[in-house]
Formats: C-alpha cells, structure tokens, sequence
C-alpha cells in the first residue's frame, strides 16, 4: 500500500469540498488533516497538501500563505481569476509546487487536445470558434474556467494568445464578428453540473466537439488525484495536463 498523506480542504462546506470529502473517504493512503472555510485559520502544518475550491481572492491568499512558509503542495480548482490574481499564483509557485486546473475531469483534459489540434486543421480565415458553457444558478463567474481553457488552447493552435482572438461579448448592436475569432456564450440555470460545446463554424459546415459532466464528485477525483502526484514535486505551476503526463518535459 502507498504512503500515507495528510490533506486539507479549502472551502470545505461547500458543494466541491463536500464532494473532495467523500473523494477522500474512499482512499485508505489519505488522512483529511484540516477542514476550513472563510474566516477560519488553518493549521497548514497538519497538510502534505491542500485542495482548494474555494473563490479565486481565497485561493491567491492561501497560495500566497503557503508560498511563504514553503508549504504544504497546493491543488486549486477555484475559477474567475483576474490577471493580476494569474501572476500572484505564477509568483508564490516559484516556492511551492501548485497544481491549478479550472477542470480536473479527464475528458476535459482529452477535449483540450481535440480542441487544439483542430483550430490547428481549421483555418482562422474561414472558421470561427465559439464556445458555449452552461453550469448552475448559483456560480457567479463567466465564462467558466473550462471554457477560458477550451479558448486558450484553440488560441494556440492557431498560434496566438487567447486575448488576440477573443471576440467581445454579444450585448446588443455591435459591429459583424471578425472571421476566425474566438467567442464565449454562458448559461446559468437550474442544478446544471457543468456542459461544455466547442463549435467551430465556416460557411459551409459546423464541426461540434462537447463535454458534459454527470456528477460533480468526476471533478473531486481529478483533484484527489492531483493531490496525490503533486505533494511530492518540486516548487512549480503545474496543470492537469502534466498529472495526466499528457505533458513530456
Ligand atoms: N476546477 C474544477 O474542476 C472545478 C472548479 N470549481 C470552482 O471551485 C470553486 C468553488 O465551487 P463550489 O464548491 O461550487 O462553490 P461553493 O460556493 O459551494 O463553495 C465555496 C466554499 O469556499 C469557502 N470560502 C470562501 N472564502 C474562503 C476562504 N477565504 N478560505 C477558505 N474557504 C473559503 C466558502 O465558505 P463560506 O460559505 O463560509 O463563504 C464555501 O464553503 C468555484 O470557483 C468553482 O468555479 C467547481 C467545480 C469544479
Ligand atoms: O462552478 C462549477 O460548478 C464548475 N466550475 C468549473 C469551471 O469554471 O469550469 C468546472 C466545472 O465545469 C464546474
């Protein structure tokens, strides 16, 4: 049997951190060391590592926290990140190992790939990208963290950054899309776990590529998984992609 590993849960009363509570149960490798919430003061020296879903300010100040006493390992799955937040992550992994994914489910992670290999095939002066999210009444950033993943890398396939490409939002009159970009719709309603459509439309046709999440304990796994592999790591920012070892050095 594996070692055993100390966890604790950020943002533990909430709907993912009951759901990595349950994750957690399952495992006999795994002790949950410390559970916390907003205005709760974690004994961090109790964790090898963190998991955290919580909200993107909570998750810059604990990172910012473990940062600075040299641990313990991080799994962020918070969303809605500023860019100001993106670089105070980037800056507290250069003292801690970090594992951030705004999805940890597998077939996402595969959807990324497809996503990027056909904005490759598909040439930006004939096809435009739009990606549609849908997920639950009660998450407040838009798009999701998946779909801004989704956009990153069809941006990359076609060899630019995703702020190059991004349409504006469509909000009454607007000047005609430029064809080749990259545009966002969301859907907010009712208990919707998490849907996911990247479209890739021309003139002529519409190829369709889709994820849809069934149980949200899919994303409480992923992170689970990640806590395992990351709290042995070197400090560094690291993603789903590099767990998965989709990513070769
Ligand atoms: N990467 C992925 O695969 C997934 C990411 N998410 C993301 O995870 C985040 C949380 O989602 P969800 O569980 O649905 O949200 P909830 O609102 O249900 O839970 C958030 C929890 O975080 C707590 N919290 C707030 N501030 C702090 C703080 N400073 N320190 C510790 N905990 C804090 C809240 O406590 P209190 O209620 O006391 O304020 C609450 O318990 C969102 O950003 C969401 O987009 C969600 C699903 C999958
Ligand atoms: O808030 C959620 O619920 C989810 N958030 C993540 C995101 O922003 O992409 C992942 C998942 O779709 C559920």
């Amino acid at each position: 049997m594996s070692e055993l590993f100390h966890v604790g849960i950020s943002g533990a009363r909430g709907r993912m951190g009951r759901a990595v509570s349950q994750a957690l149960d399952a495992r006999e490798d795994v002790m949950v060391s410390v559970r916390f919430d907003w205005g709760e003061t974690p004994d961090l020296s109790l964790c090898d590592v963190v998991i955290d879903f919580s909200t993107a300010e909570a998750s810059v100040a604990l990172a910012e926290t473990c940062a600075e006493r040299g641990g313990p390992a991080l799994v962020i799955g918070s969303t809605g990140f500023s860019p100001e937040q993106e670089a105070a992550l980037q800056a507290a992994a250069e003292k801690v190992a970090i594992v951030r994914s705004g999805n940890f489910s597998l077939g996402v992670n595969i959807l990324i790939g497809l996503v990027e290999h056909a904005a490759l095939r598909l040439d930006a002066r004939d096809w435009d990208i739009e990606i549609t999210e849908a997920h639950h009444r009660k998450k407040i950033d838009a798009p999701s963290g998946t779909a801004l993943m989704l956009g990153e890398a069809a941006a990359a396939g076609r060899g630019h950054d995703l702020e190059e490409l991004r349409s504006a939002p469509y909000d009454g009159i607007s000047d005609e899309r430029k064809t080749g970009t990259i545009g966002f719709s969301s859907i907010r309603a009712g208990g919707i776990v998490g849907e996911h459509t990247v479209l890739f439309a021309s003139d002529d046709e519409v190829l369709t590529l889709s994820h849809s999440a069934i149980d949200r304990s899919l994303f409480a796994k992923g992170a689970v998984a990640a806590a395992a592999w990351v709290r042995t790591r070197r400090p560094g920012l690291y993603d789903m992609q590099d767990v998965l070892g989709f990513r070769q050095a």
